[in-house]
């Protein structure tokens, strides 16, 4: 029986004991070599070694090293029937587009979606990207080589005919991320997951955020920073230091500023300080039934705590709808977007705190509170506790998704299970009122200083978001680099003056 190129491409897996076969694509050793952490090292000390990409699982790889993992070819997995094994969704869908890859080669198509993103071709740029082309400097020669026979034996590999990188010729590897190094604009290369037994798929954690497409915010002149009037406790000698000042009645902490320890009256006794600085509880990733993985708590809360900041890559709206535009044609189900403010978005896909584990649910036990670092206005996102949580309890929040759904609105299904969920993780209309119209208002600026947050000015503004328990919405000053916002009334006792403004 004959094999076609297309099929030798495709394998089943079985990447663990008591899992099932999974539908892979061998990866081609040089888009391998670019993107799979480790994968270099993997072919050099195992020559017959490959690389396998799930399908159904964008972004999802994994090595093969002598003996694991089983890798059985489609023919054979299909007279095993394991076509028919999987029940869930998930498995079905990979075995779709298995098969539309196995008869036509297709990784294009719709029903392809989950294959190999980087085969897909690039959006139109935006701007003339510097000429990306596959990386053959050094690995070409190495592809052409064929499998030497005593290597394979010796590593308990059968010799396989080397798989060419598919559509390596006519497609070029998407533009890479940048990121801001130092002050300096740098590219970095972000990789894909490895699917790891038993673990989430990794990433590289970071505590604080990265800016990808701005440089990070610089500090400010002292005298621009807002300052509280708290008074500072009395001093308790060489004690440690206890950390008691600016507490609820700080005007600080009243409009969500983290105090800046160059100028906070309470000085090592501030206890309003940046988000990444504050206590936090223990927590623990966990494997959920049906959303993945999730974050649970290891010791109890009250209301009010703050649990953890979510870091991530900074992205500018036209680097965040490329990522998007991959993460569609690749499957990928999960998303790790947080919006800061109108322009930015934090994206904890690659880099990002474990704040990125917490699932969303219509009756959650957390919210998400937008924090302005006094010392260089920079907008950090906290996760809190809304009420006390026991030790054990899985972290929630409301994603509310504003954006990332498709236009008709509800691309997301929710699965967090309580009773009254509303069936989407999409916002709910509520808090889609009136969001993103433009409007003029007289509002109390969070200026620079003190004195001024206390000036009323009319400015042009946009509304980013509607808090429905308040009926006050949050709107973004336009035209101001350092990202002014401020919750007002615009109907109903205590409305601010407004008219709206055409798009
Ligand atoms: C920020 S990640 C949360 C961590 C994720 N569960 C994981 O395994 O990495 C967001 C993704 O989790 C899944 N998710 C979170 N909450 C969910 C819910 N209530 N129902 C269904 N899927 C959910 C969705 O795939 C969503 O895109």
């Amino acid at each position: 029986m004959t094999t076609t190129k297309y099929e030798r491409e495709v394998v089943w897996v079985k990447y663990g004991k008591g899992e099932r076969f999974w539908p892979a694509h061998v990866v081609g050793r040089d888009a391998a070599r670019a993107r799979v952490p480790g994968a270099a090292a993997v072919f050099e000390k195992h020559p017959g070694a490959r690389a396998f990409q799930y399908f159904g699982y964008g972004g999802y790889y994994q090595l093969e090293k002598p003996n694991a993992p089983a890798a059985i070819a489609w023919a054979e997995g299909l007279a095993r029937r394991l076509d028919e094994k999987g029940v869930a969704k998930a498995h079905k869908t990979a075995v779709t587009n298995a098969r539309a890859y196995v008869e036509r080669g297709d990784l294009t198509s719709e029903v392809a979606a989950g294959a190999l993103w980087w085969s897909m071709p690039l959006p139109a740029p935006r701007e003339e990207p510097a000429k990306r082309t596959h990386d053959s400097a050094g690995t070409l020669s190495e592809k052409n080589k064929k499998p030497r026979r005593g290597d394979a034996a010796k590593d308990t590999f059968d010799e396989r005919e080397e798989v060419k990188d598919a559509g390596a010729d006519e497609f070029e590897f998407p533009r890479m991320s940048k990121t801001f190094v130092g002050g300096e604009r740098k590219e970095y290369t972000p990789t894909l997951s490895v699917l790891s037994l038993g673990k989430p798929p990794p990433f590289e954690r970071i505590h604080r955020s990265v800016f990808v497409s701005r440089p990070p915010p610089v500090k400010l002149h002292k005298s621009e920073t807002a300052v509280c009037d708290c008074h500072p406790p009395p001093s308790r000698g060489d004690s440690e230091t206890i950390r008691d000042g600016c507490g609820q009645e700080c005007l600080n902490r009243k409009l969500r500023f983290s105090c800046d320890s160059r100028t906070c009256p309470c000085g090592d006794a501030c206890s309003n300080r940046p988000l990444s600085q504050l206590p936090a509880p223990k927590t623990k990733i966990i494997r959920t039934e049906n959303r993945g993985w999730g974050l649970t708590l290891q010791e109890p809360v009250r209301a009010g705590t703050f649990i953890v900041e979510y870091a991530g890559e900074i992205l500018d709206e036209h680097e965040c709808a490329e990522r998007l535009w991959y993460d569609k044609q690749s499957g990928e189900e999960n998303f790790y977007l947080m919006e800061i403010s109108a322009n930015y978005v934090i994206d904890a896909k690659f880099k990002g705190s474990i704040a990125r584990f917490i699932n969303s649910s219509c009756h959650p036990n957390c919210e998400t509170q937008r924090w302005v670092d006094a010392s260089t206005n920079e907008t950090r996102v906290g996760i809190f506790a809304t009420e006390d949580i026991a030790s054990g309890t899985e972290l929630t929040y409301d994603y509310n998704f504003a954006h990332f759904g498709d236009e008709k609105g509800t691309s997301f299904v929710c699965m967090c299970g309580h009773p009254k969920c509303r069936g989407t993780l999409d916002a709910a209309k509520t808090s889609k009122k009136n969001l993103h119209r433009r409007l003029r208002v007289e509002i109390m600026v969070n200026g620079k200083v003190v004195k001024s947050r206390k000036k009323k000015q009319k400015v042009k503004a946009t509304v980013v978001d509607y808090d429905a328990a308040k009926n006050r919405y949050k709107v973004q000053v336009e035209g101001d680099e350092k990202e002014t916002f401020a919750w007002v009334r615009l109907d109903g006792e205590g409305a601010a003056k407004h008219s709206w403004l055409s798009k």
